[in-house]
């Protein structure tokens, strides 16, 4: 696929504890393309958070290629991958993970910052992605003073802070009630229809994963 945000070839990885060899993947194969809504599923153990840490760069496989956005990504040190996990990809996990001392407007614009952005530059944008969510009146609040469902919001803000070109997100809405999920998860859609970029979303709630685009499955180290 030429249009293929991130592409996943041949991907293997296998863990050794001890005498053990534990082969997590075992050659999975996907793409993302722009615009592009995509369900991760996979039975508990099956190796979700492992292929999502291999697609957002955090971790190296053992075999196989990721390219993000037409650039082979796998084989850069990892001054280049950090450099690329910056530039392309967002995070959403399942625990928020904000910074408890700083204001929802501080914790989105610090990745800007370390970008490079001018702290109005950051602030200006940071306002506009929580105002889009409904924050609006909750932009100078610690992440203690928000609820689980606005503090999901703040961190959907955050990982699409510095536009990148793909989203990865891992049961981004698995810790919230199930109403609070719903509603985050259709904010979160939203947003990322609007801005077109590509998105790998890991759940284990079938319904939500009904409302992608499409569905992967992961199952036995490959995806089937
Ligand atoms: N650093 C590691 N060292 C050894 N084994 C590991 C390591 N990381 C993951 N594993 C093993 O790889 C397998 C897959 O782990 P992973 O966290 O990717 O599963 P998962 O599909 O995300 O599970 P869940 O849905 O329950 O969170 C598990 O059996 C796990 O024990």
């Amino acid at each position: 696929m030429s249009d293929a945000v991130l592409r996943l070839d041949g991907i293997t990885r296998t863990f050794r504890q001890g005498p053990r060899v534990i082969e997590v993947l075992r050659g999975a194969e996907m793409s993302v393309a722009r615009g592009e809504i995509v369900a991760l599923v996979a039975p508990s153990g099956a190796g979700k958070s492992t292929l999502l840490q291999i697609a957002g760069l955090l971790d190296t496989p053992t075999g196989g290629t990721v390219s993000i956005g037409g650039e082979p990504v796998s084989t850069l040190d990892d001054r280049g991958r950090t450099g690329a996990r910056r530039r392309l990809i967002g995070f959403v996990y399942q625990f928020h993970h904000l910074l408890p001392e700083f204001s929802a407007e501080e914790n989105v614009s610090i990745p800007q910052l370390a970008a490079g952005a001018s702290r109005a530059a950051a602030r200006a944008r940071s306002e506009a992605l929580l105002t889009r969510v409904g924050l609006t009146e909750r932009i100078s609040h610690r992440p203690a003073e928000l609820s689980g469902g606005e503090q999901q919001r703040v961190a959907i803000c955050r990982a699409l802070a510095n536009q990148p070109a793909l989203l990865l997100a891992d049961e981004p809405t698995g810790n919230l009630d199930p109403e609070t999920s719903g509603r985050v998860f259709d904010m979160l859609m939203e947003v990322v229809r609007e801005t077109g970029l590509a998105a790998l979303i890991a759940t284990h709630n079938h319904e939500l994963a009904a409302r992608m685009d499409r569905t992967v499955r992961l199952e036995g180290g490959v995806i089937v």
